[in-house]
């Protein structure tokens, strides 16, 4: 007992006199363990069954279909790492090897999976050994095995699991490789401008082995079955399998996380990723041309990641099966931010990287439906990931609070730098790289709308960071004006933390995603096209880049602005605005707007300098024409009209 200072009390008046009485103070009964180990797994409760047992004899069945359950799960993870010229499958067995002597609280005795068939090949030493898997572990077990395992791992003052992603700190879009078998071949975009870069079958074949070979070398590989797409009706199913703790903890943040039931009957995965990041790819391998390669088989419904850590591969690699797999059920995929008003208006943003998705679709007004990749089919929208990649440089509690408070435990945060001490994390620091990055389930958001899917969009809001200065902070766009922008897909940012870098560097990326799409871009546009006009959804064109002159003479538009901006958007303000034309781009620019000071909604009155501005905005014209020649002998959808429209919605001079 403990007086109030918290002393243990001696009892003087004889009251309760204990047979041998020794001076301590632990009167409450005594934990029911022989062995330190026995005390350690009475911690360790076993995670309650999903299905609920009412009868001894329903229990014993129950029991038996889970442990016959786990066998298929593990049989089905050994089919995914097999060897293709070797054993059928390795031998793998549940848990943690570190815990091999332990009771284990969770699984069941760890048993060896046993091989279906005779070795076909030949026995190799590798089918001697066995691999633990440790499947679609928790984020607290996970960031366990990332803060013992992996260099790097640190928990900061909020909570978060800090990581390193190595060498590599953003994607290799010039290492991603697709094969081209008969069906890539006729239905993919190829040559000029795309981004699929051919592989043959057999390369992609010896990548995978090597990676294979790799993870089954070690000694355990962790393992997420994870959904994408919200829309139950179109929903895929994937398997991660990678040697690290922060890719698992990644993709669970990332990808839909299954209920415990789902999990039971996930059955075989649609689609299979092979992280090997630790190891390179054999630049003897044809066409691997640096020791980094991001490889996708759609045939074999499969990816192969070799030499790169940096886990935004992962998540638009899936973004890249996506934009294959949907468009051929008649579905647009999006890469952009989606949220929805309290009155059940939905808007998209599109954009490249850093012009926005993330920090304007989280809205503290409105509800999160996703922050960067999207489904639009005959039912409306649907996110397709579970979690959202937020850019955390400069970020501040003041400026983005919801993404602030995000970044909590269960929080990935990549190549950030902390104080050594508190772990309280610096946000300006671009010591690791410039691209830090926070990785959070979608729930972390408050007003995430879940499920997330939400009905057809109102808006279509055209992000651009233009560095040059010139694009108006907001122009409302007809149908040819958006398609036009959209095919362009520009984007203007200062390059990097360079020094002496003075001039904005142009980025035109078909459908403000060209990295990712698989199909040619008149695709896309037909369906947004076609979507736009049958629900009657309006195109907005937003600067979120420079006012007041170029990167250098100039300043960003303050977020405060741009976020008025939006907000007479959502709220129909700017449809019945009035209106004034643009020279050169021929875009419709209001005269005023709540909240955002009138003298900057046309740049030109930013610009001291009126010479300079019209030399600026002609030169980013020229770069727009020459960008969208490639596109002039296309034609988008069935409307030949619309096409012509389109060619002519671009800048004149
Ligand atoms: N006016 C503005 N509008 C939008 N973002 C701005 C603005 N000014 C500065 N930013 C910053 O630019 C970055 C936009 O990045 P992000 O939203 O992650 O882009 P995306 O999701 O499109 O890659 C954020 O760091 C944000 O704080
Ligand atoms: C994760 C990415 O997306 P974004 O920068 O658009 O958020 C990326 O491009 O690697
Ligand atoms: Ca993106
Ligand atoms: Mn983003």
């Amino acid at each position: 007992m403990a007086t109030p200072n918290g002393l243990a009390q001696i009892e003087t008046n004889g009251r309760k006199k204990h047979e041998n009485v020794v001076c301590h103070d632990d009167s409450a009964a005594p934990v029911r363990a022989q062995t330190i180990d026995e005390l350690h797994s009475l911690q360790r409760k076993r995670s309650a069954p999903s299905t609920p047992k009412d009868s001894a004899a329903s229990a014993f069945a129950a029991a038996l279909t889970e442990e016959q359950r786990e066998e298929q799960q593990l049989q089905s993870i050994s089919a995914s790492l097999a060897s293709l010229t070797r054993e059928t499958g390795p031998k793998v067995v549940r848990g943690d090897p570190a815990r091999k002597g332990e009771a284990s609280a969770k699984s069941t005795p760890a048993h060896h999976h046993q091989h279906p068939a005779a070795p076909t090949i030949a026995v190799s030493d590798s089918s001697l050994k066995s691999t633990h898997v440790l499947s679609n572990l928790s984020p607290a077990e996970l960031y366990e095995q990332a803060i013992k395992y992996e260099k790097g791992s640190f928990i900061t003052s909020t909570g978060a699991l800090a990581t390193l992603s190595g060498a590599k700190t953003g994607r290799a879009p010039r290492d991603k490789r697709v094969v081209k078998d008969e069906a890539a071949a006729r239905e993919l975009w190829w040559g000029k401008g795309s981004p699929n870069i051919e592989m043959d079958e057999h390369t992609f074949l010896i990548n995978r082995e090597r990676a294979v070979d790799y993870l089954n070398s070690l000694d355990k590989v962790f393992v997420n079955d994870q959904f994408l797409n919200w829309d139950p009706e179109n929903r895929i199913k994937v398997r991660i399998i990678s040697a690290r703790a922060y890719h698992s903890l990644f993709m669970h943040n990332m990808c839909i996380r299954p209920t415990d039931e789902e999990l039971e009957n996930f059955g075989t995965p649609d689609f299979t990723i092979y992280n090997a990041g630790q190891f390179p790819c054999n630049r003897y391998t044809h066409y691997m041309t640096s020791s980094s390669s991001v490889a996708i088989n759609l045939a074999r419904r499969e990816m192969v990641i070799l030499g790169t850590q940096y886990a935004g591969e992962m998540k638009k690699g899936l973004f890249g099966l996506m934009h294959y797999l949907m468009p051929k059920r008649q579905i647009l995929s999006l890469h952009s931010g989606c949220n929805m008003g309290k009155g059940g208006d939905v808007a998209l943003f599109f954009g490249l990287s850093g012009t926005g998705k993330t920090t304007l679709s989280t809205d503290h007004n409105r509800l999160l439906i996703g922050d960067d990749e999207h489904c639009w089919s005959d039912n409306g929208v649907s996110n397709i990931e579970g979690g959202c990649y937020a850019k955390c440089i400069d970020l501040s509690r003041e400026k983005e609070p919801d993404i602030w408070n995000a970044i909590k435990f269960g929080t990935v945060l990549e190549n950030v730098v902390f104080d050594e001490r508190t772990r309280e994390v610096d946000y300006t620091d671009k010591s690791v790289t410039e691209n830090t990055r926070a990785a959070y389930p979608i729930e972390y958001i408050p007003n995430a709308k879940i499920p997330c899917v939400g009905p057809h969009p109102k808006n279509v809001i055209l992000l651009a960071c233009d560095a040059f200065g010139v694009l108006p902070p907001v122009s409302k766009l007809n149908l040819a004006q958006t398609m036009y922008h959209f095919i362009s897909g520009y984007t203007a940012l200062v390059a990097g933390t360079e020094e002496g870098i003075k001039e904005p560097q142009a980025t035109f990326s078909a459908c403000f995603g060209a990295a990712f799409i698989m199909l040619h871009p008149t695709k896309y546009a037909a369906m947004l096209a076609e979507k736009m006009q049958k629900y009657g959804a309006t195109g907005w064109l937003v600067n979120t880049g420079w006012s007041g002159g170029r990167y250098g003479v100039g300043k960003r538009i303050k977020l405060p602005y741009t976020r008025k901006i939006i907000d007479a958007i959502h709220s129909g303000e700017l449809l019945t605005a009035s209106y004034k034309k643009t020279e050169v781009f021929g875009l419709e620019i209001p005269t005023q707007i709540d909240g955002v000071p009138s003298e900057i909604l046309d740049p030109i009155n930013t610009w001291e300098d009126k010479a300079a501005y019209k030399e600026t905005l002609l030169k980013l014209a020229g770069l727009f024409k020459n960008n969208f020649e490639v596109f002039a002998s296309y034609k988008i959808g069935d409307d030949s009209s619309l096409t012509d429209e389109i060619l002519a919605a671009g800048p004149s001079f």
